[in-house]
């Protein structure tokens, strides 16, 4: 099918549906809606299918596709004002599976909470009970090997809380780079008052925890929608997906109110082509694209529509708005100190000499290749990291910025104060990472070891915007994630890289460090040194979301609870950008939920 379809064979089939982008949410939602086969579903993807690449295969490679020319969109922000004025690169992935495909397969949920958060904020059947449920039907937890399980203390998945019978794999890491620092570093993160949370997968985020991941432990390889979605089902008469494929914008029928798509415009081999849709047209283009294509297709804000010449049809101003990312000090800004080096971490990994004994441990399902690089994450509420004293101030200026907020923001500010309180709400989280990341102009030291934490911000007060920049459908959007906007979130990130600084001088740890590198000593000693640090380094976590926000209306939505595109009959947007709010947990178990809830709303199950 897909190799050998051509784009004039596409065009020549009425399709129930057309999914645009054949990415985590598109993927899931075609695989499920032809389940029927009496039901044509069309995929629309712009980049290929790669089955057999080694950095998509191999968990140990995970990230390497970042900044690829051909996997990656490539995206970068504008100048980020409030952030030293960098451009910051936000990765997309781009391909069958689209950002499951490179991103770093750990697979996890956030609180209970955060969940029914989403219901309370107008968006009835969203909550946790519900998530729970689809979270289930998309995976099956591969059980671990009871050695490994032992020696590394992993708990049994319960099949209360874990899928047993869905497509998408998951199973704990095969191999942990921290080697014998694995229960130090867990026992640091608790000396500084994060509980063990061995299983943070049931509805309780708070702790220290070894994250389960989307790979296939049986071939120690990555699980992502393309292998379990679309590779799985190619056999189907009824699944036409087509790559190398832009959609341009979606078409509807003249003078219709609601407005009833009937197919979309799509660029393929520099040809425009037309196909068409007799149910619906679901957009499945992620947080970064969706409201592109929505706008290209006369959805969004009227003023910014006329500037690019493009005829108005539905005045949606909240499309592309409400952009929520995580903050964080990830790679270009780590916190980084060189240990002892008698232990083993991925440093070693990284030697030309290490390369040949990498690939035959790999062969055995064992050694760095097999795992991603990290897998213990840590998440804490704010009480954990920060005084009453700052907790107060970041109160004050998070209400000074909800007086200023239109209602919906309002009402997100609001869910927003009431968690930065609460004992039971991650405000925090870092991953140890078992070796170097660069940081500024630092370098490596052969044979040196290190150890190293990226920072994370999880529920950030700024609000960003992604919007076109021209008519043009191959021209990028323009990206502004507003990072550290509201001053607030630099005080929390300042809070959490002092935080991660005290993690290096725990007991468990004290006697493994031999020198601090970054941030420098000096630079650490000061806070407003430390906050120039974070504005010259802070880059993204990778998890876009909000862009074409499930809410009321009136309070900035663009979808409503069935995910269908206000003032639409029959085009619902299902990906990462319906999710209102940011979610403490890593985003794709999420995205892959939503979009199993999808599938059933659409087919009326
Ligand atoms: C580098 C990186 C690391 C990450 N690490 C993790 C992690 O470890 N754990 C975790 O939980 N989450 C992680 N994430 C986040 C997670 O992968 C995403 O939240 C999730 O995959 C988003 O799914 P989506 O369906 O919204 O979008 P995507 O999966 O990105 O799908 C969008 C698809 O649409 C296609 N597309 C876009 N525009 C068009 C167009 N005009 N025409 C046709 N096709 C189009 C794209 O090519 C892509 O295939 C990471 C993300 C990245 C980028």
């Amino acid at each position: 099918m897909t190799a050998k379809l051509t784009a004039a064979q596409f065009v020549s089939t009425t399709f129930d549906y057309i999914v645009i982008g054949g990415g985590t949410a598109g993927l899931t939602v075609a695989a499920r809606l032809s389940e029927d086969p009496a039901t044509k579903v069309g995929v629309l993807e712009a980049g290929d299918w790669d089955p057999n690449i080694a950095a998509i295969n191999l968990p140990g490679l995970a990230g390497s596709l970042m900044g690829h020319e051909k996997h990656d969109w490539g995206p970068v922000s504008v100048p980020q004002i409030h952030a030293n004025g960098q451009k910051v690169p936000q990765p997309r992935g781009k391909g069958l599976g689209g950002s499951s495909l490179i991103n770093i397969t750990l697979l996890d949920r956030a609180s209970a909470a955060e969940y029914d958060g989403i219901e309370a904020l107008g968006n009835p059947g969203w909550n946790w009970n519900e998530f729970l449920k689809y979270f289930k039907k998309s995976e099956t937890t591969i059980p671990t090997d009871p050695d490994h399980a032992a020696k590394h203390t992993l708990p049994k998945a319960d099949t209360k809380w874990h899928g047993d019978s869905g497509p998408l794999l998951k199973s704990y890491p095969l191999y942990f780079g921290f080697g014998q620092l694995r229960e130090r570093v867990m026992s640091a993160l608790e000396e500084l008052g994060v509980p063990s949370n061995p299983d943070a997968n049931e509805g309780n985020k708070v702790g220290v925890s070894t994250t389960y991941v989307s790979v296939d432990p049986r071939n120690a390889t990555r699980s992502y929608a393309a292998n379990v979605h679309f590779q799985a089902n190619s056999h189907r008469g009824n699944l036409f997906v087509l790559t190398s494929a832009t959609v341009s914008k979606v078409i509807f029928r003249e003078g219709t109110s609601p407005l009833v798509a009937t197919g979309v415009e799509f660029i393929h081999e520099d040809q425009k082509y037309r196909a068409s849709a007799s149910k619906e047209v679901i957009v499945s283009a992620g947080s970064l694209q969706t409201p592109q294509i929505l706008e290209l297709s006369g959805i969004g804000d009227k003023t910014l529509l006329s500037k690019y010449g493009i005829a108005t049809l539905i005045d949606l101003p909240s499309v592309g708005e409400n952009l929520q990312v995580y903050v964080d000090d990830h790679v270009s800004a780590p916190v980084v100190f060189e240990i002892d080096p008698q232990y083993e971490t991925l440093d070693a990994a990284r030697e030309p000499e290490a390369a040949a004994s990498l690939q035959q441990l790999y062969q055995q399902r064992q050694g760095p290749l097999s795992a991603p690089p990290l897998s213990v994450v840590a998440f804490f509420p704010s009480e954990t990291f920060m005084s009453p004293e700052q907790r107060q101030k970041w109160k004050e200026g998070a209400l000074a910025a909800m007086q200023d907020a239109p209602e919906g923001l309002r009402k997100q500010y609001e869910v927003q104060i009431r968690r930065f309180a609460a004992p039971s709400s991650p405000e925090g989280e870092i991953m140890p990472v078992p070796g170097f990341l660069p940081a500024l102009d630092l370098k490596r030291t052969p044979k040196a070891r290190y150890l190293s934490i990226c920072t994370v911000v999880l529920h950030p007060l700024s609000r960003g915007s992604v919007h076109i920049a021209s008519a043009d459908p191959q021209a990028p959007p323009t990206i502004d994630p507003a990072y550290l906007s509201r001053p607030e979130d630099l005080e929390v990130l300042l809070a959490a890289v002092k935080f991660s600084l005290a993690f290096f001088k725990t007991t468990a740890l004290g006697d493994v460090v031999r020198k601090q590198l970054a941030p420098a000593p000096e630079v650490a000693a000061s806070d407003d040194a430390l906050r120039d640090y974070i504005k010259k380094t802070c880059a993204c976590v990778y998890h876009p979301l909000g862009t074409a926000a499930m809410l009321p209306k009136q309070h900035g939505g663009v979808v409503d609870p069935e995910l269908k595109v206000y003032g639409t009959a029959n085009l619902r947007v299902v990906d990462a950008s319906i999710l209102p709010m940011q979610i403490a947990a890593h985003t794709q178990a999420t995205v892959y939920a939503i979009a199993e809830k999808a599938s059933d709303i659409i087919r009326g199950a």
